[in-house]
């Protein structure tokens, strides 16, 4: 037996927040997890040391699968985004000590590797198509297969996903969530010239991808689709809220683009319909949020049977502990689709030194044992949390829209 003595919880703001859980063994042996949930961080937080900490303390550290169905069965309370997180960072940091203790990298101990690296899709975006096509061309210099394309619609001041920066782009960004103003008409029209334009200028051996996120109705969303259609998207990611997942047939209807979903999502239970009746392509559910390695390998698996591949998400706010077990669980699985990568700032990068690394393209977890990630926490320390929230979109009559 490896006995769990110790856990806590490490609150950092390197130019963001990040929770990590780190759990330490009677052998010393130690494991991390990421539990951050963007602009409710300290929810998780408290979940941790409050009520899950204390019934870790004494298990066998080797026991992931029962401790797993033990946090989410033993609640009584079961899913949701704050639980589902906290029960995802004890995962990550117990497989972290298995794959430690054999001595391996993870990707080993879940079956091997079924690829030679992970495909990931960078981030352009701009104020105008020009701007943002001329940052499209130095990912695909920098060797991106794929690449994301969001830019600034004519007639709206600020649009969610496209950032100040060139390069590093920060979803949370004030300390009380900021408005911006929606206009669905105006949307609608700026994307099919962007796409076209980018045909134009990127050619066709590079992957595009768009995010809608979740600001349209189905049939909206089946007309995007159409329309983006000639220019043979890799997905339209987020197209409507997916409460109902059987809005999804709605957009099935009227369009062959790809359809990506899922990186709000939590459990199994929230895909089961998307996945079962073929209504989308790519499920977009990540370790952290969607209860750790455990159960993203039971949803990909669920997937696979119906021919739907994983892109997870991997924006800033995911931490380098998850984007670490991302790449393990993406080198490992058989219908792996494609990774999101967002690049962390040079101070994330200090706080929490990786073994993973970028190739033409292509991220690799690299062979360090374990999830080949760790926490400086002395430099952690330095940064207290500081609070963030999303931003909110109203409609250009003042009420509130999805986002
Ligand atoms: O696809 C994406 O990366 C986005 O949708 C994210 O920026 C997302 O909004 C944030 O990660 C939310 O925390
Ligand atoms: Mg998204």
């Amino acid at each position: 037996m490896l006995k769990i003595t110790a856990a806590r919880v490490i609150v950092t703001c390197p130019g963001r927040n990040f929770v990590t859980l780190k759990i330490e063994t009677s052998d010393g042996v130690y494991g991390i997890g990421d539990a951050t949930l963007n602009g409710r961080e300290l929810a998780v937080a408290s979940y941790l040391n409050d009520h899950v900490i204390p019934c870790l303390i004494g298990r066998d550290a080797h026991q992931i699968e029962d401790i797993w169905q033990f946090l989410y069965k033993g609640a009584y309370w079961r899913r949701g985004p704050v639980t589902m997180s906290a029960i995802a960072a004890v995962d990550m940091a117990l497989w972290d000590i298995k794959a430690k203790v054999a001595n391996l990298p993870l990707y080993q101990l879940l079956g091997g590797a079924c690829r030679t690296g992970v495909m990931v899709y960078g981030h352009a975006n701009g104020a105008s198509i020009e701007e943002t096509l001329d940052n499209a061309a130095v990912y695909a210099e920098q060797g991106y297969k794929a690449i994301r394309l969001q830019s600034g619609v004519p007639g709206l001041k600020t649009v969610y996903g496209v950032s100040k920066d060139r390069f590093f782009y920060e979803p949370a960004d004030a300390d009380l969530p900021s408005e911006s103003v929606w206009s669905t008409e105006k949307y609608l029209r700026s994307v099919p010239p962007l796409f076209e334009a980018a045909r134009d200028k990127l050619g066709w051996d590079v992957h595009l991808l768009h995010d809608v996120h979740h600001r349209l109705t189905p049939i909206e969303a089946g007309r995007l689709g159409k329309d983006l259609e000639p220019y043979r998207p890799f997905w339209m990611e987020d197209a409507t809220p997916a409460e109902n997942q059987a809005n999804f047939r709605l957009i099935r209807q009227h369009t062959t683009t790809p359809l990506a979903v899922g990186e709000i999502f939590n459990s199994i239970w929230d895909c089961k319909q998307l996945i079962e009746e073929q209504l989308i392509d790519y499920i977009r559910a990540t370790v952290v949020h969607a209860g750790g390695i455990t159960h993203l390998r039971r949803v990909a698996a669920f997937a696979d049977l119906y021919g739907v591949r994983t892109g997870c998400h991997g924006a800033t706010d995911l931490s380098p502990v998850c984007m670490a077990a991302a790449l393990h669980f993406d080198l490992s699985i058989p219908n792996f689709g494609i990774q999101e990568y967002m690049r962390h700032t040079p101070e994330t990068d200090a706080v929490f030194p990786h073994a993973y690394s970028f190739d033409d393209g292509l991220l690799h977890p690299g062979e360090a044992p374990g999830l080949g990630v760790d926490i400086d926490e002395v430099l952690a320390a330095k940064y207290p949390y500081s609070r963030a929230y999303l931003p909110v979109a109203r409609r250009e009559d003042g009420s509130m829209h999805d986002w």
